[in-house]
């Protein structure tokens, strides 16, 4: 195989570059990532010199350079990971997330068509579906109702590649993950920020009332089911990838508060987010029963893991903080 990823600099195509060079380390892995403030070469320093990955700085806006790529790297598989993922940027900047979300995945797809490229996979999110009440699931059918504009360019993407399904017969995949969490995320997100944010003894916001609910993946995990998808996926099919481990978030800032001997103190409740998403929950029935995939990892073995990267990896982090990287 000789797969484009697109945004492997960030924190989920860092990682599933990683385990694509592991597990299937014949297929050539090119890279493609405009490295904005969340692409980090760093994150895949350790795999930079094998000779199966090459790395390629650029937009996935610009249709010449996906051309001149393709042919250069004879790419017969794409999966795009490129986006703005950060859904308080998207409040704030909704123009960049359509531009690189939107239109970003469209030229992807009329360069994929265009090369006849055998199988694309587009990286989406549980947050097309909108918001849960408190019981119920998402499901690959569950209407999209997408709240922030984050979430919107997301299900607009998802709609033009199910388009260039219908209409020009792309092989596509879709998959629709829960809240990643593990090495490698930028302290922006929930996770890595409550972590980084405690070990300096810094206030920890929580939004509203902390009782939102996120169900929590370990990232691995995920990049296993999309290594399922890219293999055995059923063409034009969608696939949800959740980890079924749903917790408030106050819930999971004092664990992670103990797990780090820290105070509780430390949680300021803050104004809540705009048009804040109460409640995520996936049903990954389809991908365990079509394509046999199963989480390796219980929560508790991937917080632990990802709380012991953290405190080994705090150079990573700390350079990262000293940047302003939110806005
Ligand atoms: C940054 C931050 C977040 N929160 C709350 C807001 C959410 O209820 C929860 C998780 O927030 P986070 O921004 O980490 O993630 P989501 O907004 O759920 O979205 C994430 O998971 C999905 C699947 C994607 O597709 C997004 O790309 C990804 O960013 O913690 C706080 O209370 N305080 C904070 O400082």
């Amino acid at each position: 195989m000789k797969l484009l990823v697109t945004g492997g600099a960030g924190f989920i195509g860092s990682n599933f570059i990683r385990h694509m060079i592991k597990f299937h380390p014949g297929d050539s892995i090119i890279n493609l990532d405009l490295l904005t403030y969340a692409g980090n070469p760093e994150n895949l320093e350790e795999i930079s010199a094998h000779q199966n990955y090459h790395f390629v700085h650029g937009n996935i806006c610009n249709y010449e350079l996906l051309d001149a790529v393709i042919d250069q790297f004879h790419i017969d598989t794409m999966v795009n990971f490129a986006a703005e993922s950060h859904v308080d940027r998207s409040i704030s900047k909704p123009g960049l997330f359509i531009t690189t979300n939107v239109l970003g995945t469209q030229t992807l797809l009329e360069a994929a068509k265009n090369k006849h490229i055998s199988k694309f996979v587009q990286i989406s999110t549980d947050e097309v579906y909108g918001s849960l009440g408190s019981d119920g699931y998402f499901t690959e059918k569950t209407p999209l109702a997408p709240n922030s504009p984050y979430s919107a360019s997301k299900a607009s993407a998802d709609m033009i590649v199910r388009s260039y399904s219908e209409t020009y017969g792309l092989n596509i995949n879709i998959t629709r993950c829960s809240n990643n969490y593990g090495p490698f995320q930028f302290p922006e997100k929930l996770i890595p920020l409550i972590m980084t944010q405690a070990l300096e003894d810094r206030e920890l916001p929580v939004y509203g009332d902390g009782n939102n609910i996120r169900d929590w993946l370990f990232v691995e995990d995920h990049c296993a089911a999309i290594d399922l998808v890219l293999h055995q996926g059923k063409p034009g099919e969608i696939y949800n990838i959740g980890g079924h481990h749903e917790m408030r978030n106050i819930d999971l800032v004092k664990l992670i508060l103990d797990k780090l001997n820290k105070p509780q103190s430390l949680i300021k409740q803050v104004p809540d987010r705009l048009g804040h998403d109460r409640r995520y929950a996936i049903d990954a029935t389809k991908i365990k029963t079509e394509l046999g995939w199963q989480p390796q990892y219980s929560f508790e073995t991937g917080i632990n893991e990802t709380i012991r990267w953290y405190l080994t990896h705090q150079n990573w982090w700390r350079k990262i903080r000293s940047r302003e990287y939110v806005d």
